[in-house]
């Protein structure tokens, strides 16, 4: 049945989805690496694709930005028949030791936004990635000689509310980077019993809005595409056998 914000049917979404905050990544990723393409929704921009990379039916949806919005994409994801989905998205770097481009495989989110404290009617909670797909990330990450980390994120709503001083303190607990998406997605593909993962280009350093060069972020996003991919066939091999 066809979702309210994700207008689908059931069969037109793939098991393993990737999740770009922008609906022009997403158009770049179903362009560049799928073959067989359809495009299965517009509504709202939140574009999603169905195609294959390397045989492996993949779908790309755009969530749009922030919680809010991915919570109901994660959702409708869920109630549409995904099972296992990636975010490949952007980050704000909280130590230079995270570099421009540079990918970030996130572990778990500390989850600084309002949507998971809704769900959880503020209940303590952890949003973790799931281990297998984190796993094959850093397996895939490796074999294509992507620069990475795998660690802490932060969820938070206001971009601009974050500050070189917030970025430090969260930097010494351990927080490699802040985006706006994967708590929420992370907490519900676990209430519905998916597996989810979140994959980050640096784009900034975290309170300057000035983004890395083109070439230097279009490169660090296309590394972060190729090994999301890689992880996909990876899983898919796993699935198969299991
Ligand atoms: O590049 P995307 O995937 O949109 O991710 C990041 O960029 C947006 C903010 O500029 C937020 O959505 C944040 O999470
Ligand atoms: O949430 C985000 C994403 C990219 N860069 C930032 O500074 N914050």
């Amino acid at each position: 049945m066809s979702q309210i914000h994700v207008r689908a049917q059931s069969g037109d979404v793939a098991d393993y989805v990737l999740l770009p905050g922008d609906p022009n990544r997403a158009r770049h990723i179903a362009s560049t690496y799928l073959e067989g393409v359809t495009e299965y929704t517009s509504h709202r921009q939140l574009l999603g694709f169905t195609g294959t990379y390397k045989g492996v039916r993949v779908s790309i949806q755009t969530t749009g930005m922030g919680c809010p919005s991915a919570a109901i994409v994660t959702e409708e994801l869920a109630r549409l028949g995904a099972k296992t989905l990636i975010r490949v998205g952007t980050l704000g770097g909280a130590t230079p030791a995270v570099a421009p481009g540079d990918l970030v495989i996130a572990t778990a989110a500390v989850p600084n936004d309002g949507t998971t404290r809704q769900l959880l009617g503020g209940a303590p909670y952890a949003p973790a990635a799931s281990f297998e797909v984190v796993e094959a990330a850093a397996h895939a990450a490796r074999a294509l000689n992507a620069p990475h980390h795998v660690g802490l994120v932060m969820t938070e709503d206001a971009f601009y509310a974050s500050t070189p001083d917030h970025a430090r303190l969260w930097a010494s607990r351990g927080v490699l980077g802040f985006e706006m998406e994967a708590s929420a997605i992370f907490l519900v593909a676990s209430m519905h019993g998916l597996r989810a993962a979140c994959l980050t280009a640096c784009s900034n350093d975290i309170g300057d809005p000035q983004l890395v060069s083109d070439d230097v972020l279009a490169a660090g996003v296309d590394r972060m595409v190729q090994v999301a991919l890689e992880a996909v066939v990876r899983l898919d091999a796993a699935d198969k056998k299991a």
